[in-house]
């Protein structure tokens, strides 16, 4: 059982930041502490100690966080009073994890405070980080540690992660971050489903005949090439995002929302997925690679010539799959999951197709038409849109799809928080149902690692596709074959 180590509202916090000058410190997570901090979400006596391997001073990191992380607060979110007072909660400690040990950490940290070690850094330092932790007296009862996405490469270095961070923190007190998890809509998505009655009776097969999940971004591989090189779609997007909106939309109705009830009820998800051979690789999945091609009006390399990509990388840039619930509520219901970077635009959006009626009443009917969908944009569009048919006004009895739409931005008046805002004062409050268990990533890490192993033996180079397209064309014709088309 994994409840959540209760954090005392009487002590100050250290929120420690390794990574402080990364990417994702600077565009997401300072970001969003400053949020936080504006609308008073932070303990108060917070404090943020940044760590990173530059001889800075803190001054030197509070010119940095200027310049780099000030540029993604919107003008409406900036308020010059409270990002000086921000500024003031910053402190910054240099130390390079592999050589160091955290003695300065140690002495920087105050006793009695309540610490949060936010891991933003490759996954690779996660162990040394850890043990050096406990090594200078930095972990005790009420700390918690926030793990980064991808949590290892495979299923075996995610073992060893989780090992050795376990050594140190109880499961209740380790948050590992997928920040789709944070998403409004996709939290929606839990809600839709469980706050809702009409839904349910309809939830499952025969009545709903596929589901099909789309990430697509519009940016490339930008400077993380580096990174994404030796990662790739599957372990970047597919492994952590997908599965999880998959886990959500196919779970039973958990007891509870506390954090083991809805955690079991995806990890059944993850254990029911269709296993993988290499003639269902062949067949269900599609890898595919962007190439030179037009994107937002203007003309962008493909993925080959972006900075720091290896002559000849077979590394993908878009995977669509088929796959199956193996369970009575999903049997013979086709999930066909779809992400890319550098796609038409950025779009993710998980769609429900309902089964048609079982006799065509009506001549516009088409066999292969689909009458009613449920369709959930989780972005840019936050929106739910219901498509049912209906008659055209008129004489005769023509129809056409009409949508019953909820515009979630325009329903709620409330701001929206930003999902790493969100998550992080779930860190901060001790609450643990919207990050993944131990289990459930591995789980999800055994039914991809025999796609990637099973890609490497077939040796098939990704398909290309042009940079600002939908994908290469194997990925309509994966359902074409089926009688469906990605629905646009
Ligand atoms: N960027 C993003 O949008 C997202 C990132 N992630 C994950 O977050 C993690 C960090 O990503 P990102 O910020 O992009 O990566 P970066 O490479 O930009 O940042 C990594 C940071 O780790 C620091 N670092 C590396 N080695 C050491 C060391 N020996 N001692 C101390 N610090 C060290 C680097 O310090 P230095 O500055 O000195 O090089 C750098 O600040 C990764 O696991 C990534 O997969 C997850 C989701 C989105
Ligand atoms: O985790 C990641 O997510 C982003 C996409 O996140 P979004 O919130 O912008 O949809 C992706 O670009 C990145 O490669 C990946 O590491």
């Amino acid at each position: 059982m994994t409840s959540s180590a209760q954090p005392d509202p009487g002590l100050p916090l250290d929120m420690i930041i390794f990574g402080g000058m990364g990417d994702l410190a600077a565009r997401k997570l300072l970001p969003a502490l400053y949020m936080a901090h504006l609308h008073g979400n932070l303990p108060h006596g917070t404090r943020i100690i940044s760590t990173g391997r530059q001889e800075l001073g803190r001054e030197g990191y509070l010119a940095f966080v200027e310049e780099k992380s000030r540029a993604f607060i919107s003008a409406e979110n900036f308020a010059d009073d409270a990002w000086q007072s921000f500024l003031r909660l910053i402190d910054y400690v240099r130390l390079d994890v592999q050589q160091d040990d955290l003695a300065a950490l140690a002495q920087a940290s105050r006793g009695g405070a309540e610490r949060v070690f936010y891991l933003a850094t490759a996954p690779a330092l996660f162990t040394t980080i850890c043990d050096k932790l406990a090594a200078a007296g930095l972990v005790d009862r009420q700390a918690r540690v926030v793990l980064e996405k991808p949590l290892g490469r495979d299923l075996a270095s995610a073992v060893e992660i989780n090992e050795a961070v376990g050594r140190h923190f109880a499961e209740s007190q380790i948050y590992r971050i997928d920040h789709y998890l944070g998403k409004e809509t996709v939290q929606n998505l839990m809600v839709l489903r469980f706050g809702n009655s009409i839904l349910e009776p309809l939830w499952r097969a025969p009545n709903i005949s596929s589901v099909q999940i789309t990430v697509a971004e519009e940016v490339g591989v930008g400077s993380r090439a580096g990174f994404y090189d030796s990662t790739g779609a599957m372990r970047d997007m597919v492994q952590n995002h997908l599965l999880q909106l998959l886990c959500i939309v196919a779970m039973e109705p958990p007891s509870s929302l506390a954090p083991d009830a809805v955690r079991d009820e995806k990890l059944k998800v993850l254990r029911a997925l269709r296993r993988f051979n290499l003639g269902t690789i062949a067949r269900d999945t599609v890898r595919g690679q962007y190439r030179r091609g037009v994107a937002g009006n203007q003309e962008v390399p493909g993925y080959p010539e972006e900075p720091n990509v290896p002559a000849g990388s077979g590394t993908e840039t878009f995977v669509a799959l088929r796959t199956y619930v193996d369970t009575w509520r999903w049997s013979k219901v086709p999930f066909y999951l779809r992400t890319g970077k550098r796609m038409g635009r950025r779009s993710s959006k998980i769609v429900v197709e309902f089964a048609n009626p079982p006799f065509s009443l009506f001549p516009e009917q088409s066999p292969g038409g689909v009458a009613n969908r449920l369709v959930i944009e989780l972005q840019p569009e936050e929106a739910i849109k219901l498509q049912v048919m209906a008659k055209e006004p008129g004489s005769g009895m023509h129809m056409q799809q009409v949508a019953l739409n909820l515009d979630l931005q325009s329903a709620f008046s409330q701001r929206r928080a930003e999902a790493y805002e969100r998550l992080l004062i779930d860190v901060v409050r001790g609450r643990l149902t919207h990050f993944m268990r131990r289990d459930e990533l591995e789980a999800a890490w055994e039914w991809v690692e025999p796609i990637i192993d099973g890609w490497g033996a077939l040796g098939e180079p990704p398909r290309p596709y042009a940079a600002g397209t939908w994908g290469p064309p194997e990925s309509f014709a994966l359902l074409a074959r089926d009688g469906y088309s990605w629905f646009e």
